[in-house]
């Protein structure tokens, strides 16, 4: 028996297109197209990589890209600095500050001084707030990301045992308030689990994202699991999840692959805050059904 493999790079296409589709029409009903500002300090060079990935896809997307390099040893007042010409600027819809940024420099500073309103990566504090209180914000492009192809592979996932492994507050702490909210029974993991095979194997959803190679294993999943891999891991032998994706494949019903699920969704779902965030800005209506 095989697991559907969740093909996360044509998910994430359908969603650009649509998005697409939806900034033609804010460009003729607002006279401009929606902008998105990405700020890249230092050269590390897997931050470039996805920095021009979404470069063009912002573009392909019929969005304005403005990008922003700044040197490692820049320092942080001028890059405060450029994050308030942004927030004052009427053309730039969401602002995104590549993490990590260079050791030294202060990243609760730099994610605190995006204007929440700009924050279309949903790291301010402001924007966590919202989603675990339920009003109206951005929320983080990957968990978003993740919560689109459990919906598109499972429909309703209410009543649904979930298991989110890592508790990060890009992903983990957002991915868990998320499956709340679709009325899942949610059980966040962590590196101080004590018998983390145990408390997988309930799951019917498993989103890993822990940031260690093929950490979770085939054996421990439910028959019939959904399983999420939010790993990027570099090894000898190529990029890998945090799943073991063979054992995963003979044990669940759908897991995704590594590449190819939930980073292009990552992608796709910055490009959708990008254009929520130009709609309330010019005060039209978000349909985000469409999305
Ligand atoms: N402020 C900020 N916001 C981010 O959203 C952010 C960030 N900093 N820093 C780095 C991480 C990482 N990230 C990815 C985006 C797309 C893929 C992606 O599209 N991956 C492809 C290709 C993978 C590859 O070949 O490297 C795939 O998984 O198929 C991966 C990772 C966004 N991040």
């Amino acid at each position: 028996m095989s697991a559907q493999i969740i093909d996360g790079k044509a998910f994430a296409a359908q969603v650009r297109a649509r998005i697409g589709e939806q900034v033609a029409t804010f460009h003729a009903t607002a006279g401009r197209a929606p902008g998105l500002a990405v700020v890249l300090v230092g050269e590390d060079p897997a931050s470039a990589v996805y920095v021009r990935a979404k470069g063009k896809a912002t573009r392909e997307a019929g969005m304005e890209s403005i990008e922003h390099r700044l040197p490692a040893d820049v320092g942080q007042e001028p890059l405060l600095a450029l994050i308030d010409t942004l927030n004052a600027d009427p053309a730039v819809d969401g602002i995104l500050v590549q993490l990590p940024l260079p050791a030294g420099m202060d990243e609760r500073a730099v994610t605190t001084r995006i204007d929440p309103d700009k924050d279309v990566d949903g790291f301010h504090p402001v924007n966590a707030g919202r989603l675990a209180t339920g009003i109206e914000g951005f929320v983080p492009c990957t968990p978003y990301g993740c919560l689109m192809l459990l919906k598109d592979t499972l429909g309703d996932l209410s009543g649904l045992d979930a298991v989110v492994i890592g508790r990060s507050n890009i992903v983990g702490k957002p991915m868990a308030q998320l499956l709340i909210g679709e009325s899942c029974t949610v059980t966040v993991a962590h590196s101080r689990t004590r018998d983390l095979a145990s408390v997988v194997a309930r799951a019917d959803i498993v989103v890993a994202a822990v940031g260690r190679p093929e950490m979770v294993r085939g054996e421990w999943l439910k028959p019939g699991a959904t399983v999420i891999d939010v790993g990027i891991n570099r090894t000898d032998t190529g990029l890998v999840g945090d799943v073991d994706f063979a054992g995963a494949m003979s044990v669940a019903a759908a897991v995704t692959p590594v590449p190819g699920g939930v980073g292009p969704m990552t992608i796709a779902c910055l490009l959708r805050n990008t254009l929520i965030s130009a709609q309330r800005r010019a005060g039209l209506a978000q349909d985000d059904r469409a999305l």
